[in-house]
């Protein structure tokens, strides 16, 4: 670890006066704002690997695990595969670990992937395939190396001077020299909406929803709107209901399609004014679910079941999506009301 001026001499008092998380936080500060630290920090730092923005995996017993690899073995293995191993500046910083060792993603996709597979002895995998497959801690991490490898990938070129940009070396920006314009990585705000009557929950499925699942409202936030205004327009918009009160429950980064920030919210609307009228530009089905329902979908687990009159069982989203969060507080809203 990188100690700040006058702690240089007197580490043991820099960790003294700082919890475990403020070391953490200071240090990955100085990463992104320090091209030489973070420089010496690739050499010392742990590699996740990405190919064409799918990350790399490996199966151990019967568990998947993302692999890191320590800055010597990624360098013999660029030397192995006849590449400069100063390739591992195309890197970009992830996080690190309460130990301060830093933690890189690096996308190899200017190599044959089968190669790579065969050398690390393990398999790139679609991300969305890897976050059903993995443990929760690699979930997170997997999700914000994509969504920031792929915000380097499309933005090589200022969109005023058409030059290119060049990253620093956290890739925490990109920069252009001609116009001296900064660009730092992009999300987009959306809403969830877990909209209630009071006694029940409403659920939509949009047609690409693998086939019984049902999820909450979504929607992304207009340029100049409120939180509250984005719930309360898309709900209009989407089942055409005035939502009456609303709060605040969690948020998640969410790489799918492009970076997004979710926005968690419960709502709900008038017990007399809920008869749905869905816009089916947006959506395939909509409609309420009684408290039953939804125990029994969430029993179930995430794979629907063929019923007898041939049509799908409702299935929620997966445990690490914010839309099962907000299902599973509303089923302790229900069970906390007075008989
Ligand atoms: N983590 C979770 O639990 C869940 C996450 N989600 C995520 O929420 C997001 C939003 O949900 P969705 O219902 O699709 O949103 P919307 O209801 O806002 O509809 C999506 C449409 O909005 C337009 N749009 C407006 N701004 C943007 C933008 N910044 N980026 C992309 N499209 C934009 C696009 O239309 P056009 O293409 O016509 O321009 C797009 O097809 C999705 O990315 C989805 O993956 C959804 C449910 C659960
Ligand atoms: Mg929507």
């Amino acid at each position: 670890m990188i100690y700040p001026g006058v702690y240089r001499r007197t580490p043991s008092l820099w960790f003294r006066l700082h919890s475990t998380y403020v070391r953490k936080m200071r240090y990955l500060f100085d990463l992104k704002e320090d091209d030489d630290i973070c420089r010496q920090a690739q050499n010392s730092g742990t590699f996740y690997l990405f190919h064409n923005l799918s990350p790399f995996l490996q199966k151990v017993g019967s568990k998947y695990l993302a692999p890191q690899i320590s800055a010597v073995e990624m360098k013999s293995t660029l030397g192995k595969l006849k590449h400069n191993e100063q390739m591992i500046e195309n890197s970009v910083l992830i996080g690190c670990s309460d130990a301060c060792m830093a933690y890189f993603a690096l996308d190899l996709g200017f190599l044959e992937k089968s190669v790579i597979e065969s050398e690390l002895k393990g398999s790139f995998t679609e991300l969305r395939k890897a976050l059903f497959q993995l443990d929760g801690k690699d979930r997170p991490l997997l999700s914000s190396a994509q969504a920031l490898l792929r915000w380097h990938d499309t933005h090589q070129f200022c969109s005023k001077t058409g030059q290119p940009t060049q990253k620093n070396v956290a890739g925490s920006k990109r920069v252009c020299r001609t116009s001296g314009i900064i660009y730092y990585p992009q999300m987009s705000p959306v809403v969830i909406t877990l909209v209630s009557n009071g006694s029940q929950c409403l659920l939509a499925r949009q047609a690409a929803f693998p086939k019984g699942m049902y999820s909450a409202l979504a929607g992304f936030c207009d340029v100049g709107e409120t939180l509250e205004e984005t719930v309360r327009r898309e709900v209009a918009e989407e089942v055409g209901l005035e939502v009456e009160s609303l709060w605040y429950s969690a948020s998640q980064h969410w790489p799918f399609p492009n970076s997004s920030l979710m926005i968690a919210c419960h709502a709900i609307v008038q017990p007399q004014q809920t008869k749905i009228s869905m816009n089916k530009l947006e959506l395939e089905a909509a409609r309420w679910f009684s408290l039953e329902e939804i125990e029994e979908a969430l029993k179930r687990g995430p794979k629907p079941l063929k019923q007898e009159n041939q049509s799908v069982s409702l299935c929620l989203p997966p445990k690490w999506a914010i839309a099962h969060q907000l299902i599973q507080e509303w089923v302790k809203q229900q069970a906390s009301k007075p008989a």
